[in-house]
């Protein structure tokens, strides 16, 4: 117990240290400074320890993830809602897709270059949104933004960030979109918008999975504490409740979270930009075709990386149903358990036009700063590149369903 509190502190000064300056005593600022300096030797030793191992996956990604970061952050990152059965299944049921591929292909240039709502990227493989990055590394948003910019592909910026947005389009030109939650002070959520446009993000991506926020049993038991929202400075400060236990983060969302956002703020969001908008966090037809009806320019098939609700199913089970339901009049995109280049591949064969990649993004970062990021990217592309030429497609045209087998092909054939 007495450990664990002090590694909170430990990190959280590391972290977050001129905003806890404000303590009056003098013993905690010392105990502060000493643990500031332990934090940053012991984070410098273990990052320096496997800095020399060559990592030839993204789950080596998150082993070393794992080790470098404090518990509270490390469980915040990596887990999902209640008995985390969405979590495991995100992962499992690609899995349960295997291959058809076809031989004797000329496959001597393989192309991955793919354009997503006009712009050009080198794979499509983009980064999902994912929020508190400096939790994960004292660059966080800027250095993932960088890493976007380095892959020539697009980062998604999460509402829940603790850079700036100004911050984050003067560190290089990644293209990037800009993901909204919805506030109870709709002003707040409108001032980031304008902001995000101004700032020369691309495409608004609105979250509609979260009236509220899923019940994460580690952040309770961890008793998360989310650190300073940097994005929100002086829009918003937000009092948390100090008798509460539990999840501050949860007791943070259920504050600041409009509960009411319902289809028809669409309208209201296309009225305070010219952005397109995609929507995020689809996991049926019938909303698919509500999507398609209320004129968003895309739609992203996700479960919000299973920290929503457990027991829906896994976002890559739903993706054909999605992709018939909108007949081609919107890209579909798709994320949730990728870990794989093979796991893109069949994404794209099921229909969708490209793939976000969220926890492997955020366990590179941890490890490795921009650098994880930009290697984790290459790691899927490649891996990606490789499954392309194996299956015998050599571009993304080339992906078809008769590549996969599904779980629904193989109850087909037993009809
Ligand atoms: C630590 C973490 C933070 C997240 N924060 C956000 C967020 O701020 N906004 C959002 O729309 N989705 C957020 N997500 C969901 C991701 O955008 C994405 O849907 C999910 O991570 C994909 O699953 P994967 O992690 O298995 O790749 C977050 C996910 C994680 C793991
Ligand atoms: C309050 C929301 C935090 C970011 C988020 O969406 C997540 O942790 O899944």
């Amino acid at each position: 117990m007495v450990t664990s509190n002090y590694l909170r502190l430990r990190y959280w000064f590391l972290l977050t240290g001129p905003e806890f300056l404000c303590c009056k005593n003098y013993l905690l600022q010392e105990f502060s400074r000493i643990c500031r300096l332990r934090a940053y030797v012991t984070n410098y030793r273990l990052r320096k320890k496997h800095m020399t191992a060559e990592l030839v996956n993204v789950m080596e990604f998150q082993e070393l993830a794992k080790k470098v970061l404090p518990k509270m952050y490390y469980d915040y990152f990596s887990g999902g809602a209640e008995d985390e059965h969405t979590l495991r299944e995100n992962v499992e049921a690609f899995r349960r897709i295997t291959f058809q591929p076809r031989i004797l292909v000329d496959v001597s240039n393989v192309n991955l270059s793919s354009t997503i709502l006009g712009y050009n990227i080198s794979a499509p493989i983009i980064i999902a949104p994912t929020g508190m990055l400096k939790l994960a590394h004292p660059e966080g948003e800027v250095a993932t933004a960088r890493a976007a910019a380095l892959c020539n592909t697009i980062m998604v910026m999460s509402f829940s960030s603790t850079c700036t947005i100004e911050e984050v389009a003067s560190s290089c030109n990644a293209i990037r979109f800009f993901q909204l939650y919805v506030y109870r002070r709709r002003d707040v959520s409108y001032q980031l918008v304008q902001r995000a446009e101004r700032y020369g993000f691309k495409a608004i991506v609105l979250t509609a999975d979260t009236p509220r926020l899923g019940r994460r049993e580690r952040d309770i038991k961890n008793k998360m504490v989310p650190p300073p929202l940097k994005i929100l400075e002086g829009l918003l400060s937000v009092e948390l409740d100090p008798e509460k236990g539990g999840s501050k983060l949860e007791n943070f969302a259920a504050k600041t979270m409009d509960p009411s956002l319902n289809w028809k703020d669409v309208e209201w969001l296309k009225s305070i930009t010219n952005l397109p908008i995609l929507i995020k966090g689809v996991l049926t037809a019938e909303d698919a075709r509500k999507a398609v009806e209320v004129g968003v320019a895309g739609i992203i098939v996700s479960n919000h990386g299973a920290r929503q609700l457990d027991y829906v199913p896994a976002s890559i089970s739903v993706l054909e149903e999605v992709v018939e339901a909108v007949n081609g009049e919107v890209p579909v995109l798709l994320d949730g358990g990728i870990r794989r280049g093979t796991d893109v591949f069949k994404a794209l064969a099921l229909g969708a036009q490209a793939v976000l990649i969220g926890r492997p993004m955020v366990y590179g970062l941890a490890a490795k700063g921009e650098y994880g990021v930009r290697r984790v990217t290459e790691m899927l592309r490649d891996e990606l590149e490789l499954t392309m030429a194996l299956t015998g497609c050599s571009s993304l045209e080339d992906i078809t369903m008769s590549h996969v087998r599904t779980e629904r092909d193989r109850l087909r054939s037993l009809l």
